[in-house]
């Protein structure tokens, strides 16, 4: 579960006092995530989210999600909001750690993806990257191409312990291959990075919410529908591919950007890239979360199987 921090009424109370958003009645750990500690904030005026910024977060790139969603919003892209203080600042100190009051939205987290529900999400994907063309400000992808080669050196040893020497092998093989091909020219955007059915929030079969924009930053456009298709495509619990799903996603973003002949022959390579980066995090932490911890960790093979099937099979593109 996500509450690494725990924080008290008394601790709340005197955060709201910066605020103009009401008193508290009611404060609920959410269980769900990974990165931040939060939690569902309701008082005589509200619902909030209160998230604490754990050592995940660089609290230096607060001001970049914050100009961003702002900037989405504006654009009637279904963000929520940082809420201000009474000086007009948003971000305070709880419990000695960075923290923000932020707009809670309606609707459910996915589990199991539809294609209706695909194609929706492919929609207001495609709605987002348009919505941040005005968004001048740049943050690098930590997690790019860039960093994949040093990430599985720096835990190689232990990796190699845990999934045996074959699949190290494979993996090393596979940086190699994507630092060869991966594409220097494709246009770039504001990308979420990490848009999995988890992070949109749905109500009445529409996309409510996008939310958890902590890896955003500037990459080719076209990653963040191979991450979200790599994410969509593969059942949550057998992890097989259902190809249907993804074309709908793909259909959906296509509603609203033109794609070139040149993305779409890059696609199946922009997949491989997505489920390195995965695969990395997901190893990362499987080797550096003690099992006593509170958070689950993800397991990686699940997205080194969903690479095996993109180098086999790639991706088709949908008529
Ligand atoms: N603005 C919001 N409105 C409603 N629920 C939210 C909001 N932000 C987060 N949540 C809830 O909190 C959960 C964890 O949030 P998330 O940002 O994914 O955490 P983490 O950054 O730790 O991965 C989400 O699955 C969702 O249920
Ligand atoms: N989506 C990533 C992990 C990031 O977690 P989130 O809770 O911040 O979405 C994965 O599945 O590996």
């Amino acid at each position: 579960m996500a509450v690494f921090t725990q924080v008290s009424a008394e601790q709340v109370d005197l955060f709201l006092e910066n605020f103009d958003a009401g008193n508290l009645i009611s404060l609920k750990g959410i269980a769900e995530g990974v990165e931040n500690s939060n939690f569902l904030l309701e008082t005589d005026k509200a619902r909030y989210i209160l998230t604490i910024y754990e050592q995940r977060v660089d609290v230096n790139d607060l001001p970049y999600y914050i100009s961003l969603l702002d900037h989405l919003s504006t654009s009637n892209c279904p963000v929520p909001a940082f809420i201000k203080d009474k000086s007009g600042n948003v971000v305070q100190q709880i419990a000695g750690k960075s923290a923000c009051l932020i707009e809670f939205m309606e609707g459910v987290s996915l589990q199991h993806p539809t294609e209706k529900l695909a194609l929706e999400a492919g929609k207001a994907m495609g709605q987002m990257h348009l919505a941040a063309h005005g968004f001048t400000q740049q943050r690098e992808n930590k997690m790019g191409q860039a960093h994949w080669a040093n990430l599985l050196a720096s835990c190689e040893k232990e990796a190699r312990d845990s999934f045996g020497d074959e699949l190290i092998d494979n993996m090393k093989l596979e940086c190699g291959f994507l630092e060869a091909y991966w594409p220097k020219s494709l246009p770039k955007s504001t990308i979420h990075a990490d848009y999995f059915p988890d992070n949109l929030l749905i109500l009445n079969e529409k996309v409510n919410a996008i939310i958890d924009f902590y890896f955003a930053c500037s990459d080719i456009a076209l990653f963040d529908v191979a991450i979200a298709h790599s994410a969509w495509s593969f059942h949550s619990e057998t992890n097989i591919y259902q190809e249907n799903i993804g074309n709908m996603f793909l259909l959906g973003y296509q509603q609203h950007r033109i794609l070139s002949d040149e993305e779409k022959t890059m696609f199946t390579i922009l997949c491989r890239g997505a489920s390195m980066r995965f695969f990395l995090s997901r190893l990362y932490d499987w080797i550096n979360t003690p099992p006593s911890a509170l958070v689950m960790r993800k397991d990686p093979l699940i997205y080194y199987r969903r690479l095996q099937h993109y180098i086999e099979h790639g991706v088709k593109w949908p008529n």
